[in-house]
């Protein structure tokens, strides 16, 4: 298990929204100093479209010496090299996941309630991606927001690190960090803004610890 003050607080998401440019996006955050970043491919993308990007962004993230995981396919993972992967309810469970990926990578596990936070991080998870904190448009057919709240009540619950999503911007982060909350995980408020790169800063200065991980090589 990864030590809470070495795991990355920045949790860039990629965004595969109509009118983004998706790699341009994650290349600017990466340049701003962003230490990790999720590639989330679309659910409608063939496991083909789905290398390309992650590998694109695997070498991305290499330069910047910054951390790749990959959402839901753990194929892909494995096949780019990525650090780690995130799976949540729709995906393999959290122990089958860690036996696909092995003991050192990095794991993260979407949790709603501390019982399952519990479970998770028994299971064999890094990290925890609890959500939706608040209200979001980025993704359908979630619950409720659980708010402040319910991100205290995960976080006290497990001493692997809790990384809050959903609706996330820089003037939200002080209040999750309050609550237990170890970083935090951003689709829109960096891929839709105008200035990708001034969004990951705000986030950046927002959060403690996560300085900018340097230069390309
Ligand atoms: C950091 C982080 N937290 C939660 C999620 C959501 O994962 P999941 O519930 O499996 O939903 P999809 O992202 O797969 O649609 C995440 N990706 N990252
Ligand atoms: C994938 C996911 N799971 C819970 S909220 C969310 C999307 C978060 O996107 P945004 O940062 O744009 O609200
Ligand atoms: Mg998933």
């Amino acid at each position: 298990m990864l030590f809470p003050h070495a795991f990355p607080r920045l949790h860039v998401i990629t965004d595969t929204a109509p009118g983004v440019d998706t790699v341009a996006t994650v290349h600017a955050a990466l340049a701003a100093g962003a230490p990790l970043i999720q590639v989330r491919p679309n659910e409608r993308d063939t496991d083909r479209a789905a290398y390309d990007l992650a590998l694109h962004i695997a070498e991305l993230c290499a330069r910047y010496d910054a951390t790749c995981l990959v959402n839901d396919l753990l194929h892909v993972a494995l096949a780019v090299g990525a650090h780690g992967a995130h799976v949540g309810a729709d995906d393999l469970p959290v122990d089958a996941a860690r036996r696909v990926l092995g003991p050192a990578a990095i794991l993260g596990g979407t949790c709603r309630d501390p019982d399952a936070a519990r479970a998770a991080q028994r299971a064999g998870a890094s990290y925890l991606g609890v959500g939706p904190a608040h209200p979001t448009s980025t993704k359908d057919g979630l619950p409720d927001p659980l708010g402040v709240w319910g991100i205290r009540s995960v976080a006290a619950a497990v001493d692997i690190p809790v990384v809050a999503i959903g609706g996330i911007t820089p003037g939200r982060v002080p209040a999750l960090l309050a609550a237990g909350a170890h970083g935090v995980a951003v689709v829109g408020a960096i891929s839709r803004a105008a200035d990708p790169a001034a969004a990951t800063r705000d986030f950046l200065d927002a959060l403690p610890g996560d300085k900018p991980a340097g230069a390309a090589r």
